[in-house]
């Protein structure tokens, strides 16, 4: 059975003109990814909104997990949600909180013990590259920077199911990126991802289920699909584009950068993360996120989506790139100049290699192999999980970066708390106790 299921979902607003959802049959399964596409006013944020229980449908039927969501009572609406993570625009951070206790009060809402959360939070940073953000205020952190906690609170307690309304809306690719490379993370622990988003960029990159919505309607429902549909918007970039997606054809060519990662390096697996309570199961998915980001070896829609931020081209949202060196993971990029000197000093013993073959007459093959090695050390084809933008040297030149905090006003200023969702958390946290 899907863990998501609409029946003929309608929603009318009370001063709406039109319906905001007309109609809508959808399956979502355990472990999915879909992105919901469509333009503005489609009807995105009332789906996320439907699920979440922050609205209620006029006519049909939303099942989550066997739960009818029209019949749950007030009082289970606050149960509901806390297994549902959503990242939305506003951030919706406690203000009067600061990173460090946005972080650790999810997890104490689920019971976390106080030397776990102490173990726990710090390694939640820095997957989410917000080490030496500790004691800031969310007023004092930027966009990028703030979507970045918000994200770290929704998994942190590992939700079944994570919503996010346009989570890298406003800013620069880079930090999107690094959003989406968690994001595929926490996907790989389980969480299902429904993800309503504009950015073209990301969305062919992926290659996840897209789910497009128009006035209301669900017009398309593609596994693999891309953002702009042939059949909608005719034309014959968009035509080749989504038929190369759908066939899996090689759509990211275009936007590979020179000497780009391949991506059959990078694995799509599942990990599981049950553990025996649900403080358990928090501390599993909080090392299993980390270990995937560290380890640079993610989905192939990631390594996709990087080559084409790192190819030079402008994104969606301009020019904003943040340099080069900062790559995938928040600060921990190999930084340039390293680079440069690990290739001149690998080149350099090429040369010696091969000159010295040359002066021995010793068999070509030991040269090829030397060479080759030195060559994979920088191909595009690494044999060793590598962040997928760069060539990478044989060792990290440098320890960590502090981490990089994107440009400050990349995403403009995290809005105010909520307060109602502060206390609804605290009072939750009353209740758990
Ligand atoms: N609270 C509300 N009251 C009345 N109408 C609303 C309300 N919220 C949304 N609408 C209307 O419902 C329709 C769908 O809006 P929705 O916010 O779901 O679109 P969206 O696809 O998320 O748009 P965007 O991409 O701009 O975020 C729009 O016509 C919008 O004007």
């Amino acid at each position: 059975m899907a863990l998501i299921s609409l029946e003929h979902v309608s929603k009318v607003y009370p001063k709406g003109t039109r319906p905001a959802l007309d109609d809508i049959n959808l399956d979502i399964d355990r472990g999915d990814f879909v992105f919901l596409v469509g333009a503005s006013g489609s009807g995105k944020t009332t789906l996320l909104s439907l699920l979440l229980r922050e609205e209620e449908v006029t006519d049909g039927e939303i099942r989550v997990a066997g739960n009818d969501l029209r019949r749950l009572s007030s009082r289970q609406v606050p149960h509901y949600r806390r297994s549902i993570g959503f990242i939305f625009q506003d951030y919706k951070l406690l203000n009067n909180k600061t990173v460090w206790e946005n972080v650790a009060f999810a997890l104490e809402v689920i019971g976390t013990s106080r030397s776990t959360v102490k173990s726990l939070v710090p390694k939640v940073l820095q997957t989410v590259g917000l080490t030496g953000k500790e004691n800031n205020y969310p007023h004092e952190l930027s966009g990028g920077e703030a979507q970045r906690v918000a994200i770290a609170r929704a998994y942190v307690n590992h939700p079944q199911i994570l919503l996010a309304d346009e989570p890298t809306g406003n800013l620069d690719p880079t930090t999107s990126l690094g959003i989406m490379e968690v994001l595929d993370a926490i996907n790989r622990t389980g969480t299902t991802i429904v993800m309503a988003t504009h950015n073209e960029e990301i969305v062919n990159s992926m290659r996840k289920r897209v789910v497009e919505l128009h006035t209301g309607k669900i017009v398309r429902d593609e596994q693999q699909g891309s953002y702009d549909s042939a059949l909608y918007f005719p034309d014959a970039e968009v035509e080749s584009k989504s038929h190369q997606a759908l066939n899996g054809g090689d759509v990211d060519s275009k936007y590979r950068a020179p000497g780009a990662l391949e991506m059959s390096d990078f694995s799509d697996e599942a990990v599981d993360v049950e553990g025996a309570t649900r403080a358990e199961t928090a501390a599993n998915a909080v090392d299993a996120v980390a270990a995937a980001i560290h380890s640079g070896n993610g989905d192939a829609g990631i390594a996709r989506l990087a080559n084409s931020v790192h190819s030079g081209r402008t994104g969606r949202y301009g020019e904003a790139f943040a340099p080069v060196e900062t790559t995938l993971t928040w600060g921990k990029g190999l930084k340039l100049e390293d680079l440069a000197e690990q290739e001149h000093a690998d080149s350099a013993a090429r040369s010696q290699t091969e000159a010295n073959a040359d002066a021995t007459g010793s068999s070509p093959d030991t040269g090829m192999e030397s060479s080759k090695a030195a060559e994979n050390e920088q191909s595009a084809e690494p044999t060793v999980p590598a962040p997928p933008a760069l060539p990478m040297p044989p060792a990290p030149p440098a320890p960590p970066a502090p981490p990089a905090a994107p440009a400050a006003t990349a995403g403009g200023e995290a809005k105010s708390v909520e307060q109602s969702d502060e206390q609804h958390e605290t009072s939750e946290s009353k209740e758990n106790d």
